[in-house]
């Protein structure tokens, strides 16, 4: 099948304004969405970051592709690496860990990577899971992605979830994720308020929710001897420590002195980055994202080097649509080697591209789509209107951080890891 056009969507979704170590979100996150279509009229479909770094080199590579056949994964490879060349695409934020050139490649490949397969898909009348070798669960499990927030975005009126500062109020947020998703994990985005608040807050989950498992995440937010605090403060209470304090000297530190592993999507970020961190025993498990890993086929890598080196893999997520939450879903259903339930931002969404009812959440889980490729359908119409409130929101890229500096004055806002 070659591709007659490739056409590159930026849209943007209603974001509550949810908390991280950076800042807090802004009122619309970013997305981009590719549709890969082949001269006989089949129509591929991926979903990546929306910010304009990301955009330029996509929108590029997208030019290239007319004439291409979606079958030709490596002529993808050479076709990005000729486009994206030397250039480093960096973020304000930092919390998918550094920049590179390999990550640049990485990320703009996974893009057309996904489409591609989901044309294949289409094509042979075969899901992506088969694609990919064939599934190995009928449903991929995903945890509770809770964050402190405040109530409203600057200038709105709040939003029905509410302000979440203190341990009540974050529980208030669990009961209704679990209610409404059956969530089993909880994951707490922490690296907002002092330490001794946030083991506060998770040990009222883990009262309040007995038998889950439970996560914090504060970005690299801690020093090394903070984080070996709040390990043993919170020893037996969670599944995995996740980014504890920022760099692989750091983590090792870290990782020698905590009773439970600690897991990572800043430190570990390429494949380059394994060795290092197997050897320093940094890292016990990999939070994979195909989305900088390099695609699916690449996540499927990384599972067999981790299980290679008795480490752990699950998935980190960014604020995300329907396309991406089916591709997750496709390369989970396809690894053998995956070690707890995923991240996912979904419950944070209001809108989507994709038509309603092919993904859904059952007892925390979502059953893989059966259909062709990754058997989601677009929406047009939801899509021009994504398009459309992107044009209109004016943001081009997520700056958390000068977002929080309009909430609280420039000058009482410097995010930086080990800040506690
Ligand atoms: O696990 C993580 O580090 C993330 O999910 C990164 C995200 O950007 C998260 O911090 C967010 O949405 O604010
Ligand atoms: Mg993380």
């Amino acid at each position: 099948m070659r591709i007659r056009e490739a056409v590159l969507t930026p849209v943007a979704f209603a974001d509550p304004p949810l908390l991280n170590a950076m800042g807090v979100h802004e009122p619309y996150a970013l997305r981009s969405v590719v549709q890969l279509v082949g001269e006989d009229g089949v129509t591929g479909l991926g979903e990546s970051y929306g910010d304009e770094g990301f955009l330029a080199q996509a929108r590029k590579v997208a030019e290239q592709l007319p004439g291409w056949d979606v079958f030709d994964l490596p002529g993808l490879r050479r076709i990005v690496e000729r486009v994206v060349g030397e250039t480093v695409h960096t973020d304000l934020h930092g919390l998918t860990g550094g920049f590179s050139v390999g990550k640049t490649l990485a990320s703009v490949y996974a893009l057309f990577e996904v489409a591609a397969l989901d044309a294949q898909g289409r094509l042979l009348g075969r899901p992506v899971y088969d694609l990919l070798g064939g599934r190995v669960r009928d449903e991929v499990e995903f945890s509770a992605y809770l964050f402190y927030k405040f109530g409203a975005h600057l200038g709105a009126a709040g939003d029905d979830w509410g302000e979440v500062l203190t341990p009540e109020a974050l529980v208030g947020q669990a009961r209704r994720m679990v209610g409404t998703y059956g969530f089993r994990s909880l994951k707490l985005k922490g690296g907002v308020l002092p330490p001794e608040q946030e083991t506060e807050a998770v040990r009222a989950l883990a009262g309040a929710f007995p038998g889950h498992p439970l996560r914090i995440d504060p970005n690299g937010a801690w020093t090394p001897d903070t984080a070996i605090r709040v390990a043993h403060a919170l020893d037996g209470v969670l599944e995995y420590l996740e980014d504890p304090t920022p760099g692989t000297a750091g983590m090792a530190r870290v990782a020698a002195r905590a009773p439970m592993p600690l897991a990572t999507n800043m430190c570990v970020v390429r494949f380059a980055d394994l060795e290092p961190a197997v050897r320093a025993r940094a890292v016990g498990v990999v939070l994979s994202d195909h989305h900088f890993w390099g695609g699916l086929r690449d996540t499927q890598a990384l599972s067999v080097a981790c299980r290679s080196f008795g480490i752990g893999l699950s998935m980190h997520s960014n604020s995300h649509l329907g396309i991406s939450l089916a591709a997750m879903v496709h390369v989970a259903a396809a690894t053998e080697h995956l070690s707890y339930a995923c991240d996912t931002h979904w419950p944070w969404k209001e809108s989507d591209v994709i038509a309603p009812g092919a993904l859904e959440f059952r007892d925390g889980a979502v059953r893989v789509p059966d259909g062709p490729g990754l058997g989601v359908e677009l929406d047009p119409d939801a899509l021009a209107r994504a398009h459309e409130t992107y044009l209109r929101c004016g943001l081009t890229q997520r700056d958390d951080t000068g977002y929080m500096r309009r909430y609280v004055g420039a000058s009482s806002f410097r995010p930086h890891t080990e800040r506690w």
